[in-house]
């Protein structure tokens, strides 16, 4: 199977539990809640997307043919030799829709581990080492359990409630923030405010912010 990656970039993970993690950044092309089409963003089931998946030109993007040519690309990413263990996070797009157990079974033997951010509306690999679910609107989220849940909030048709039953180490909540060029700080914002004051009220959910926004890092 052909693996059709946007780009790929080594920074830091700017949200979530492993916030501030050294990373590559493996982000396929295309979405299954959006056509990543300004004109069709309204009609969307994910309408606020910050991202653009479309195509594979970005920078270290293409079409690679084997599990081996896109490994080795991921590799190349990573300072071998630098200390620490080497990460990728699969993005996108919705990663569930390309990842393969035989993709993460190669960057295993070369002493990765490997992370997925995904929507949750698609059955994922069981050899993955970290699953970040972030639920979108109306969709039907098919998976039950995860490492982090990282709601981005408020989403009317997505309150925190609804995920109670998922089975989660981590419950965030990360304020919703314009996409586009705009970058607004996240104390200026109401999505803030409000996801803090939902955090105080339901101890249970942590607050998580866009880090790689704030500090202007891809
Ligand atoms: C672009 S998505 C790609 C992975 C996957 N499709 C998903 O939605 O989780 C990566 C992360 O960015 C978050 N995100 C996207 N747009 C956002 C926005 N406008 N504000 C805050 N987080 C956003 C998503 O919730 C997700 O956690
Ligand atoms: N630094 C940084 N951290 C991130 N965490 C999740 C991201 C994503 O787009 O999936 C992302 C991203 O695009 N950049
Ligand atoms: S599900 Fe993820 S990639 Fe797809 S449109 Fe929403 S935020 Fe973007
Ligand atoms: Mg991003």
């Amino acid at each position: 199977m052909t693996y059709s990656v946007k780009e790929m970039f080594y920074t830091l993970q700017g949200e979530g539990a492993q916030a501030g993690r050294p990373s590559v950044f493996c982000r396929f092309a295309g979405c299954n809640l959006w056509s990543g089409r300004e004109e069709d963003r309204a009609s969307a089931v994910c309408s606020f997307c910050d991202t653009d998946f479309v195509g594979t030109d970005g920078p270290g993007g293409g079409k690679f043919k084997t599990a081996a040519d896109l490994a080795s690309a991921i590799i190349a990413q990573w300072p071998m030799g630098a200390g620490g263990t080497p990460y990728v996070v699969f993005t996108g797009g919705e990663p569930g829709l390309q990842l393969t157990e035989e993709l993460i079974d190669t960057l295993h033997r070369a002493g990765f581990e490997c992370a997925v951010e995904t929507n949750g509306t698609q059955q994922l690999p069981s050899n993955l080492d970290w699953v970040c679910l972030s639920p979108k609107g109306a969709s039907e989220v098919i998976l039950t359990r995860c490492d982090e849940l990282k709601l981005v909030f408020p989403q009317p048709e997505a309150p925190p409630e609804r995920f109670n039953t998922v089975n989660a180490r981590y419950r965030f909540l990360s304020p919703l923030n314009p996409w586009g060029e705009e970058v607004i700080l996240p104390a200026r914002q109401d999505s803030t405010r409000a996801a803090i004051e939902y955090c105080l009220a339901h101890p249970d959910w942590r607050l998580t912010i866009q880090m790689h926004k704030v500090v202007n890092i891809a």
